[in-house]
């Protein structure tokens, strides 16, 4: 042991080495008066702190506004037509009196100190008191607007307040989403009233299940409640659909910066002036996800309700925080308003080439849509839902929403490089020291996820709007392994995998090899389709004749064996396979029928193992492979029963023809 440890004299204390004492630090020149020559430069403008911390901030220079009279708004005006629209969503429908709505963070500190709302100081800000008198103590309350806040400002309140977020290594937020990490179809409701009555799909196999108009206003009544009781909400007004004549006005009242950031990078994006006449919205959501629903209620099942209401233009979110329940609410809300209007409306990811080829990806939940419609020698349109109308194909968001597991630089380089600040990064477990992602790591679910603005991706087409297209391209992921890696479809094989909606994901990781399970979900979005499938079915027939597309089924799944022997088929490969639909270069090739499905599939890809084209040829259980194959030719059959009395738009020959489009054994 060395004196150097400060501890040599045994007393168990510190002491210092003995010495001369330590000379005083003089500064050369200005020896004299005694001022430190650091202190002579420049000093700021502030005589106290909180003034050097007033001048931090700058504001927002403001536009100039014209009303409808031609007369420009004063700040101050436009502030009062912003609060009373705010206040007026969040009233209750049963008392006369609510909250005073107040913009601002009610932690911010007023140049005088305080907290409470500059009201009752007499300064300048914002309010909507709705009510005359105090009626009640929750008219007492001031609720704090927090009013499209941009992603910093999000970032800061969720890292104040909402346990679980935290700055990753690549700039990205990282939230938690709470105990629900997906999102709950059966807990969807969706009001059953006069008009919904006759125009929605309601019984066996609908994702509609029913309550009443009573019902909602219970639960909305809960929700508002519930906002209303907390200091401070976060409201967005944006857009959705990037076809200027279908655009929908959407409001989000949140409790959370998680849900307000999510929805700012999934929405349309307003620009200033659009906000400014932004007006009422056409629909809004009311997310009360921290907050159950009464199990006293009537039809509530579970702790979880997620209502919708057309007539009333609302949707009401309890007992779950999975921000996918808002973007795919919203899609829902598409799905019976465009097709109003003859648009078709697709859960499909959409990307165009350099020549202005638009291709269509249809599919089910962690199929390839997102993997698939983001091609770096492509434009992207969008990921997940779009418009078909007469002129083309519209994106309806304004963001993508990428599956992280196992994420990987080298496979995805966009959307690696997508994440970064700004992106909300939902349920992903993070060295806690150098908050760097491990995408690989499943602790808290399988389905992480990144939700980006899309112009994160480097060749994001915008505005996200192109052509009709000329490929459309079904994917499914077969954890069977019978499906071929990819098979030129008829337009009635299309129309058939289109109805069917097909994929079979493997049941869970745990516990070595498990059965896959089959899932047939029409239109591929059956969880979000309002009207009966073969209303999409007989609009996706029509605009794909009449445009002369392609249908293509990929299998994005498993090759050479099912789950468990085989493996799933390489991204590369699948790459290449789509590369060859988009060049034309697969439309001629030389193809071979299949037995069972009788797609028509080719005998060779450049780039790609031809043996591995014919699923047969990557089985060595030549006898598995035929009974896997009956066994999922007969899940088809038997799906597919529930459609077979059904009409298929007005031509009674296109319904014949899709009914025999199956497999036949
Ligand atoms: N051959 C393959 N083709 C496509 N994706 C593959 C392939 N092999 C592995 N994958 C992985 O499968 C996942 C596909 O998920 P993706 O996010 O594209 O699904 P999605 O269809 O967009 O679903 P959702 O509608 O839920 O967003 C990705 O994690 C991707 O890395
Ligand atoms: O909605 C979600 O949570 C994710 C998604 O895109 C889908 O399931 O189709
Ligand atoms: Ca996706
Ligand atoms: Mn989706």
């Amino acid at each position: 042991m060395s004196a150097g440890n400060g501890n040599a004299n045994g007393d168990g204390g510190f002491s210092f080495p003995k010495g001369p004492a330590i000379p005083k630090i003089t500064t050369g020149a200005k020896r004299d008066n005694d001022i430190c020559q650091d202190d002579s430069g420049p000093t700021v403008k502030a005589t106290t702190l909180d003034e050097l911390h007033s001048l931090q901030k700058k504001r927002s220079a403001p536009t100039t506004p014209i009303n409808q009279s031609g007369t420009a708004f004063s700040e101050e005006e436009r502030q009062k037509i912003q609060l009373q629209s705010i206040s007026a969503s969040l009233a209750s429908l049963t008392r006369e009196s609510g909250p005073k709505v107040v913009r601002g963070d009610p932690a911010e500190k007023k140049a005088d100190g305080s907290t409470t709302p500059a009201y009752a100081h007499g300064q300048h800000q914002s309010i909507f008191s709705p009510a005359l008198g105090a009626v009640s103590d929750s008219s007492l309350k001031f609720t704090h607007v927090l009013y499209n806040l941009s992603p910093a400002e999000l970032y800061e309140q969720a890292i104040k307040d909402e346990k679980g977020s935290f700055i990753t290594s690549n700039g990205a937020l990282a939230t938690l989403s709470g105990a629900k990490t997906g999102r709950a179809p059966r807990d969807k409701r969706v009001v059953r009233d006069a008009t919904t009555e006759d125009e929605l799909w309601w019984g066996k196999g609908s994702p509609n299940i029913e309550m009443d108009e009573h019902t909602f206003t219970v639960n909305r009544e809960r929700a508002v409640d519930y906002l209303n009781s907390l200091e401070k909400v976060f409201v967005n007004d944006q857009f959705l659909n990037w076809d200027p004549e279908n655009r929908i006005k959407v409001r989000i009242v949140s409790a959370r910066a998680y849900h307000s950031l999510f929805m700012h990078n999934m929405c349309i994006r307003p620009t200033p002036e659009e906000l400014e006449s932004f007006g009422t919205p056409d629909f809004t959501i009311y997310n009360a996800g921290q907050f159950p629903c009464n199990r006293y209620t009537h039809y509530m099942t579970s702790s979880t309700s997620v209502d919708l209401n057309l007539s009333r233009r609302e949707l009401v979110i309890l007992g779950t925080q999975y921000a996918g329940e808002m973007k795919k609410g919203l899609f829902s809300v598409m799905h019976y308003l465009m097709p109003k209007r003859r648009i078709l409306s697709l859960h499909s990811g959409c990307n165009m080439g350099k020549d202005g080829d638009v291709a269509l990806f249809f599919g089910l939940s962690g199929t390839g849509k997102t993997t698939l419609s983001t091609d770096h020698n492509r434009y992207l349109i969008g990921d997940d839902e779009h418009c078909w109308t007469e002129t083309g194909v519209s994106n309806i968001e304004g963001g993508c929403y990428a599956k992280c597991v196992d994420l990987s630089r080298e496979k995805e380089p966009d959307i690696w490089n997508a994440i970064k600040f700004g992106t909300v990064l939902e349920n992903v477990v993070f060295d806690e020291h150098t908050r760097e992602v491990d995408y690989s790591d499943k602790s808290v679910t399988e389905n992480t996820r990144a939700a980006y603005p899309i112009e994160f991706i480097p060749n994001a087409k915008i505005p996200c709007v192109g052509p009709h297209p000329k490929n459309v391209i079904l994917l499914a992921c077969d954890a069977f392994g019978v499906l071929p890696p990819v098979s030129k479809l008829n337009l009635a094989q299309t129309m058939y995998h289109f109805i069917s909606g097909y994929t079979a994901l493997v049941a869970g990781t745990e516990d070595g090899i498990k059965e896959p399970t089959g899932t047939f979900s029409a239109c591929f979005g059956a969880a979000f389709i309002m009207l009966h499938p073969t209303k999409y079915a007989a609009m996706l027939a029509e605009k794909m004749k009449r445009q002369g597309a392609t249908g293509w089924l990929v299998n994005t799944g498993w090759s050479g064996g099912s789950y468990g022997v085989g493996n799933r088929i390489k991204l590369a490969y699948t790459r290449k396979i789509i590369d060859a639909i988009h060049s034309g270069s697969l439309l001629e090739a030389n193809y071979k029928k299949t037995d069972i499905f009788g797609f028509e599939i080719p005998t060779e890809i450049e780039g790609i193992p031809s043996e591995i084209l014919d699923p047969v040829n990557s089985w060595s259980d030549k006898k598995a492979h035929k009974e896997t194959l009956l066994k999922l030719g007969g899940l088809f059959k038997k799906n597919f029963e529930t459609f077979a009395n059904q009409k298929i738009g007005v031509d009674g020959k296109l319904t014949e023809e899709i009914l025999a489009a199956g497999p036949i054994f």
